[in-house]
């Protein structure tokens, strides 16, 4: 195969070309936030239910249960944990809280750790509870003492730091509180734990460290939030909303999610714009939009509420605090000045009710445009099926599909009409559907590779791309989509193949080059940026392929090139999770130069313009 590159660019590539879709799918909770604590608040649980505890456990025999407290820490947290100690209890007594599928204990970390509590009836019990982590088996690693009295029969917040001495290899901890045979006979309530470790930037109530580090590794240009299925509810009374999910911890309700747990809510729309900041990305928001998971779109006549909650929901990011009651409310929990945003997504997938998308997007898009006629907003129906007023200039498409797929479509985009409207590919992964793989194999992410050749072709048209979905717990029991692009566990994050795939891909303007046959198994994309020429080669075949490239100009002839290959059913687990990971390497190269590709390869060969 012989590429003729050619030396005028045909197009910028969008900044915003590659970005991360996230939403709550094992990944908020108990994942990329980074509180420690499952079920932390009793939040939408149903008291006296056993599953009301999941994640507690009693400790040496107290006696704990869930309770609809009589003067609620707050309306939005009506539930509380009631311990009564036993009379004649000995040795520590309490509960604990098992995590999320474990908690990480490292001793060079500082953990804050705090609770409210209340004695419903006086007692004249003044002594301390010990806080603590400690292993299953009951080794303790770290513990504090929290002056608990009696008299105090209305609520109030208390706090401790916790530094373990050591670092056990296992995961396998709880979190506990207990009293001494002191408090025997004293039953008293608590609401609302937290626990967190140091987190990304030192955001309070932010982000887990090394998850982070590992998705700003990647350089995202984008986060698209909260959802994916996860905005939408089961009904419109269970869609995410957007309120509910800012101010004060104690005056959040959090939600039964979209994937069958519940919500803090924690992770909040302040705490994404944050997390954006912290990342430099701008997000790629969506308002929800009258469709919800049980199939039902809200009649024409039932919208306006739901318009109203799309502009505040927009003014609590960019409006001014003086014009705007959401906008206030941003400043009064400490950002005064507005967020960057330019992107608004109309729903999620709404190709599954095209037909009332029809007036759904007319009254939100009409109404949103007229509010705010800087923001572009993003259509989520098949392009112009049905045909959309006011005509989106923007539309976000979803696949998922086999690596052949992938492989067989990287000219997906290019027979688009270019008639002003800009595709989002806000969501595509190999998915192993037959064979149910848990993790991305080499050959699903070089097809992946080779379908996102197209994007840079037609980056004229497509602004963004994102796989989808991002990150997932892998412990048992703990995830439902399968693959995602990031993995982990409570003390570790893996990255799959999929992920150096979407390391790889850079370049700030495309050059032209001999088009790869659309049926054929090798693909290349020449980008360049001031100072570097990119040639990404794909190679999908169990062969190596010979491309010789032809070069416009003149170049140095040392460059390097980075490669990505391993066995087609190749993962990267936590069991072996380095198995396939790039390698970099010195080429020499010239104008017109040789190269060949491994088997199943990405290579990003770059050669430095200077
Ligand atoms: N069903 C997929 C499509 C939807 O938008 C996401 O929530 C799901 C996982 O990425």
């Amino acid at each position: 195969t012989t590429v003729v590159v050619n030396s005028t660019a045909s197009h910028a590539i969008p900044s915003t070309l590659y970005g991360q879709m996230f939403e709550d799918i094992n990944s908020g909770d108990g994942g990329l936030y980074a509180e420690l604590l499952q079920n932390r608040a009793f939040q939408q649980v149903t008291p006296g239910d056993a599953t009301a505890l999941y994640a507690w456990a009693a400790v040496n025999g107290g006696n704990i249960t869930v309770i609809a407290d009589s003067d609620p820490v707050s309306s939005a947290l009506p539930n509380a944990l009631q311990l009564t100690i036993p009379s004649g209890a000995s040795g520590s007594v309490g509960f604990g809280n098992e995590g999320y599928y474990g908690i990480n204990v490292n001793s060079s970390w500082t953990y804050n750790a705090s609770f409210y509590y209340r004695f419903p009836e006086v007692s004249d019990f003044s002594g301390d509870a010990t806080v603590a982590l400690q292993s299953a088996s009951g080794e303790i690693y770290a513990s504090a003492q929290i002056p608990v009295s009696g008299s105090q029969t209305t609520w109030t917040q208390v706090y401790a730091q916790l530094t373990p001495s050591t670092s056990p290899s296992s995961t396998a901890n709880n979190f506990t509180v207990t009293f001494d045979s002191s408090a025997a006979g004293n039953t008293i309530n608590f609401a609302m734990f937290l626990l967190f470790p140091p987190t990304f930037k030192d955001r309070a109530n932010g982000m887990r460290i090394d998850v982070a580090e590992v998705l700003y590794s990647m350089k995202p240009s984008f986060f698209r939030l909260p959802g994916g299925n996860n905005l939408e509810g089961q009904s419109a009374a269970t869609r995410w909303i957007w309120n509910n999910t800012v101010g004060d911890l104690v005056d959040r309700p959090g939600r039964v999610g979209d994937w069958s747990y519940i919500n803090t809510d924690g992770l909040g729309l302040l705490e994404y714009l944050y997390w954006c900041e912290d990342m430099e990305m701008e997000p790629f928001m969506a308002v929800w939009a009258g469709y919800s998971l049980d199939g039902t779109s809200l009649p024409e006549d039932e919208l306006a509420p739901y318009i109203q909650a799309a502009i505040d929901q927009i003014n609590f990011v960019t409006g001014d605090p003086s014009g705007s009651s959401a906008a206030a409310l941003r400043a009064s929990l400490g950002r005064e000045e507005p967020f960057s945003l330019t992107y608004v997504e109309i729903g999620n997938e709404d190709f599954v009710a095209s037909e009332s998308y029809i007036y759904r997007w007319r009254d939100f898009a009409g109404n949103l445009t007229a509010a705010f006629p800087q923001l572009k907003f993003i259509a989520t129906t098949d392009p112009f099926n049905p045909i959309l007023d006011p005509t989106p200039q923007q539309y976000d498409n979803h696949v998922y599909s086999s690596p052949d797929w992938f492989a067989e479509n990287s000219f997906y985009y290019d027979d688009f009409e270019r008639n002003c409207t800009y595709y989002f590919q806000g969501e595509y992964a190999v998915t192993y559907a037959d064979e149910n793989l848990m993790y991305p194999t080499i050959q699903g992410s070089i097809g992946e590779a080779a379908y996102m050749t197209g994007f840079e072709r037609n980056a004229d048209i497509v602004f963004a791309a994102s796989y989808a979905p991002l990150l997932m717990n892998v412990a048992d029991g703990a995830y439902q989509w399968i693959p995602n692009l990031v993995e982990f566990d409570a003390a570790n994050v893996y990255k799959s193949t999929s992920f150096y795939v979407q390391h790889l891909n850079r370049g700030t303007e495309y050059l032209p080059s001999t088009l790869p046959d659309p049926s054929g198994t090798v693909f290349w994309s020449v980008t360049s940026d001031s100072s570097t020429l990119a040639i990404k080669v794909v190679n999908y075949a169990n062969t190596t392929e010979d491309v010789t490239f032809q070069l416009p100009f003149a170049v140095a002839s040392s460059a390097t090139v980075t490669v990505l290959t391993g066995d087609s059913t190749a993962s990267n687990t936590p069991t072996d999770p380095n198995l396939v990971t790039p390698t970099t390497s010195a080429i020499t190269i010239g104008q017109a130069f040789n190269y060949t590709a491994p088997a199943y390869s990405l290579s990003v060969i770059n050669v430095s313009l200077s």
